[in-house]
């Protein structure tokens, strides 16, 4: 075919014009091939526009419920700087390697968990990595990790919407995400970054899981609104997505995110697996 003559300069070009010409050019994909010992159902992104909200009880809680109900799940710990899944569970051991890949750690309850943690002569070492070296890492948990058969593996982001995020939306076949938050004033603005870059780099947002929510008093059950008065659902409404939960600060999680979190049952979230569930 001719190239198209009205291509001869870019201010002449419109979509029309544009159509069928052979200079057009697709959208470059950077996904990364999954290790060929994988075979990965569904990819979820937990994300949070900043740090310390729960994300990482979050992404625990949707793999516990997931596997009490006969999933085959697992969590890639890609918050590099600051891993806390392994500790969650009381994995505290090395990976195995050997020519064919890195083999997840495997919770009490059944969970695989890949984490820089495991990977580390010691796991209080910092990991003191410039962005790159961080995202490069990321890939390698899809590459190079023998995840075998999962119906979903669960990410668990650092927070923001920097690098690894970036890194992960552009080579993982994410199929959605589930932002967490608190209810806070900046909420508003941090929840909306968070899913504008999902829309932008096409990733489905499945809905936001509100955090530290309140706290039932333990003496007469009154809900305390410790963070101020939520905002989640407007803020969804305002964004065309759903709520999938409200968690309480509750010091039984606490208590065993220190290492139990195999025994965990979070019933606030029950939402957000049934979102899962349905993904085909
Ligand atoms: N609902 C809750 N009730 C009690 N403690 C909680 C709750 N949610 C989170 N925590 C505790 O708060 C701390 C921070 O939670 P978590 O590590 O999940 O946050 P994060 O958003 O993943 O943090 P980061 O920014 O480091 O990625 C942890 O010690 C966790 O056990």
């Amino acid at each position: 075919m001719a190239e198209n003559s009205t291509c001869s300069s870019a201010s002449s070009c419109s979509k029309s014009s544009c159509e069928g010409c052979p200079s057009k050019q697709n959208p470059q994909s950077f996904l990364v091939d999954m290790n060929a010992f994988s075979d990965i159902k569904h990819v979820i992104g937990v994300v949070s526009g900043k740090g310390g909200v729960g994300k990482s009880m979050v992404t625990a809680s949707l793999a516990n419920q997931l596997a009490s109900r006969g999933y085959r799940v697992g969590i890639m710990d890609a918050d590099i700087t600051g891993p806390s899944i392994p500790k969650m569970y009381g994995l505290h051991q090395r990976a195995v390697a050997d020519d064919q890949g890195i083999y997840p750690a495997i919770t009490d309850n059944d969970i695989k968990v890949i984490s820089i943690n495991l990977l580390m002569p010691n796991e209080e070492s910092p990991v003191i990595w410039r962005g790159p070296v961080i995202a490069g890492m990321v890939k390698q948990f899809w590459s190079d990790v023998i995840w075998g058969e999962l119906d979903y593996l669960l990410v668990d982001m650092p927070p923001g919407t920097g690098d690894v995020p970036l890194t992960v939306f552009q080579s993982l076949p994410v199929e959605g995400i589930v932002i967490v938050s608190s209810p806070q004033d900046l909420v508003r603005m941090i929840v909306k970054k968070a899913y504008n870059m999902a829309v932008t780099m096409n990733i489905p947002v499945l809905g936001i899981v509100e955090n530290y929510s309140y706290l039932s008093c333990p003496d007469c059950g009154k809900k305390i609104s410790v963070f101020g008065e939520s905002h989640i659902d407007e803020i969804a409404k305002e964004l065309g997505t759903q709520v999938l939960g409200k968690m309480p600060i509750d010091p039984e999680f606490a208590r065993m995110a220190d290492g139990s979190f195999a025994q965990a049952v979070n019933p606030y979230i029950d939402d957000a697996v049934m979102a899962l569930r349905r993904l085909k």
